[in-house]
């Protein structure tokens, strides 16, 4: 009866049915409902009919009642062999394993019949194929409709676990059944965290047909439960569980039939939250760390004396319970009119239940505090069901998070089968997977968008799939463009970046002066300032180049100066795409000659192609040395006067004598001028 479970957590037998037993008669009222199931007024079968909405198969009534009738619910479920885990103190799994064998066959059989016809496959990705009842709701990223006509059988289970067990649970509003038609059918890790059902749901299923696996897991990959899904066994999950665990159904070598799962669940629409952006985290938060935290085994031995205490919560329910499922009962034959002839089986099972309840004290407050009303009450009796009923912390707006890249090994990806699937289960659909280069033998990689949170989880080293630890999880620098049309492109486009020079900017003002009146005064939008220094002297200029990213700050200042109320700054363009034009040959230390008439063994670069003029002077001068008057254009070229202004550099391409050259030495604080005779006494200076 132990439950092969590596946690620290409490497994326990629950009673058998034998100790659950009624010894009550029925009573009369259920011997009238018997007579009533026997023989349906017409009235009654016009009402069965009628529940059995469009969308559910169309046998005749009475037909149907015939066939519901067939199946003769026992009086309690089977609880032979019953488990119970309380997992990390706040999270029940139950698993009875022949909770509804007595009727498995037939239930198997009228599923099978009337609704694997209209169940639909899932995903493309999973083969499975699933039939909704309930409001509407949105699974694993893909929208049920919403469908309120519960076919018979489905409703009377859901009845059954309500009413007929002692089980705390909720009364289920929605069912999603499962059919797992082949061996490869399978559900992927997840856990059933969606908005709509709220924070701690209680989520039952119910299994028929062929067996498979049900697993459990820890966010951190280590699986903790493994119960065979046994024709009519019941799992369920309370409390924490969807927060902590994970579970699938993997898929099987081989099996015997369909297996057909009936995931019971309360669904809330209104509890859905918008989700606008692509980039929302829709996996629920845990209540320590990341969402694959390894922390969660701590919260055990922290909380692990609160076990204990939890046996005492069955005693508190059986009336309040026993009230209630009564109330229930006669609400329900009263609206429904059909199902005198179900109760009427399980006459006097109230009296029953409120035994078995009464005997039962098992049943943890983690499970019982899914509804409202019982999570305040354990809330107050106990610390950790205090922490767990915590409000949810509120979702942080994603708006201004980049899609992040991250790279996983190519082979790690392919053990994994399924990649995409399991990404998107693990993170609620937002990452996506492209293999970069599927035919490749070397390493490729699958490339995966993701939010935030993705990136913690996967570079936070809790990518903790197995198959995947081989291999890091790096972050791959973004690029501007998109992989394939299946990514976005992982960095936004940069707005291109415009300069321009403010003249004339007295040395007085610092850079960051120079930005504050720019941007807090003018408000100006601009990224940056930086005072140009002469290159050769590094000293600073009265010249100021502006960065800005906005077009209409480049255009303005450029039209219009920089003015404040006092001062006044001209701009100018100085767009390094222009041509840059040479003002001096880096060879023979001349102004405007043709290169072809450039004496040197080398023409003089592009200064001498560009400039229209005489040839190259003496010997002299084409051997000084070209470094002292290099006129390459630096990286961010400083605009000297020449380039920055219109006027002077026309008068600098007339052919002018040595002697105005010198005269124009100040103005140009990029060139050295290296003199013939006699060699100067003085450094050149520059501009500025
Ligand atoms: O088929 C099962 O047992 C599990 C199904 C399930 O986990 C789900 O529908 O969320
Ligand atoms: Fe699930």
């Amino acid at each position: 009866m132990s439950l092969d479970c590596d946690e620290p957590g409490q497994t326990s037998a629950l009673p058998s049915n034998e100790a659950a037993a009624t010894t009550e008669p029925p009573t009369a009222e259920s011997s009238e409902l018997s007579a009533a199931a026997a023989a349906p007024t017409s009235e009654e079968r016009q009402q069965s009919a009628a529940d059995q909405a469009s969308t559910l198969p169309k046998p005749p009534a009475e037909q149907l009642d015939a066939d519901i009738s067939q199946i003769i619910f026992p009086d309690e479920p089977d609880l032979t062999d019953c488990q119970q885990t309380i997992y990390a103190s706040d999270s029940t799994i139950i698993y009875a394993p022949k909770f509804l064998s007595e009727v498995a066959d037939q239930v198997y059989e009228r599923l099978i019949t009337d609704l694997l016809p209209q169940a639909f496959q899932h995903r493309p990705s999973e083969q499975r194929r699933v039939y909704w009842i309930g409001p509407s709701y949105t699974y694993s990223g893909v929208e049920l409709k919403e469908n309120l006509n519960w076919h018979q059988v489905i409703e009377d289970i859901r009845d059954f676990i309500y009413h007929d067990t002692q089980f705390d649970v909720p009364k289920f509003n929605s069912v999603l059944v499962n059919f797992y038609t082949e061996p490869g059918d399978r559900i992927p890790w997840h856990s059933d965290d969606e908005d709509e059902l709220g924070d701690r749901p209680t989520i039952a299923t119910v299994s028929f047909g062929a067996e498979r696996l049900f697993m459990l897991r820890r966010r951190d990959g280590n699986v903790t439960h493994r119960f065979p899904t046994l024709p009519g066994s019941l799992i369920l999950m309370a409390g924490n569980c969807q927060k902590r665990l994970q579970h699938q159904v993997p898929a099987a070598h081989s099996q015997n039939g369909v297996r057909i799962s009936l995931t019971f669940r309360v669904t809330k629409p209104e509890l859905r939250r918008k989700r606008a952006l692509p980039d929302d985290p829709t996996y629920s938060q845990p209540l320590n760390g990341g969402p694959f935290g390894d922390d969660q085994g701590g919260r055990d031995d922290d909380q692990g004396g609160h076990d204990d205490d939890q046996g005492g919560r069955g005693d508190d329910r059986p009336q309040e319970r026993q009230a209630t499922a009564r109330r229930d009962r006669e609400g329900d034959r009263g609206r429904r009119g059909r199902g005198g002839h179900q109760r009427g089986r399980r006459g006097g099972r109230g009296a029953a239940s409120g035994a078995a309840a009464a005997s039962a004290a098992s049943w943890p407050a983690g499970a019982a505090a899914a509804s409202a009303t019982s999570a305040q009450a354990a809330a107050a009796a106990r610390p950790y069901a205090q922490v767990a009923a915590r409000p949810a912390p509120p979702r942080r707006p994603q708006a201004a998070i980049p899609p992040i890249v991250f790279e996983v090994h190519r082979d790690a990806a392919n053990k994994l089968m399924q990649f995409v699937a399991w990404l998107q289960t693990n993170f609620a659909g937002e990452a996506r997977a492209v293999n970069t280069a599927p035919m490749a033998n070397q390493p490729a990689y699958l490339v995966f968008p993701a939010s935030e949170r993705d990136y913690n989880v996967f570079l936070g080293g809790a990518l903790r799939e197995e198959k995947l630890l081989e291999h890091p999880v790096k972050r791959r620098p973004a690029r501007a463009r998109p992989l394939d049309n299946r990514t976005g492109p992982d960095r936004v486009q940069q707005q291109p970046v415009r300069t321009f020079v403010a003249t004339e900017v007295p040395l007085a003002f610092s850079e960051a002066d120079f930005a504050t009146l720019l941007r807090g005064t003018l408000k100006l939008d601009i990224v940056s300032v930086h005072r140009i220094r002469a290159r050769a002297t590094g000293k600073a200029t009265q010249f100021v180049r502006i960065f800005t990213k906005s077009a209409m700050t480049y255009e303005k200042c450029l039209r219009d100066g920089i003015c404040t109320d006092f001062l006044k700054f001209n701009c100018e363009d100085s767009r390094t795409d222009e041509p840059v034009r040479a003002l001096q040959c880096q060879r023979c230390q001349e102004f405007g000659h043709r290169a072809a008439q450039c004496r040197g063994s080398s023409a003089a670069g592009f200064a001498a192609a560009s400039i229209p003029g005489r040839s190259a002077s003496t010997r002299a001068q084409r051997s000084a040395p070209t470094a002292a008057a290099r006129t390459e254009p630096p990286v961010e070229p400083a605009p000297s006067p020449r380039r920055s202004t219109t006027r002077r550099p026309e008068r600098l391409l007339r052919p002018k004598p040595r002697r105005e050259l010198r005269k124009l030495r100040p103005l140009l604080p990029q060139c050295q001028v290296r003199p013939t005779t006699p060699p100067p006494t003085t450094t050149p200076t520059a501009a500025g």
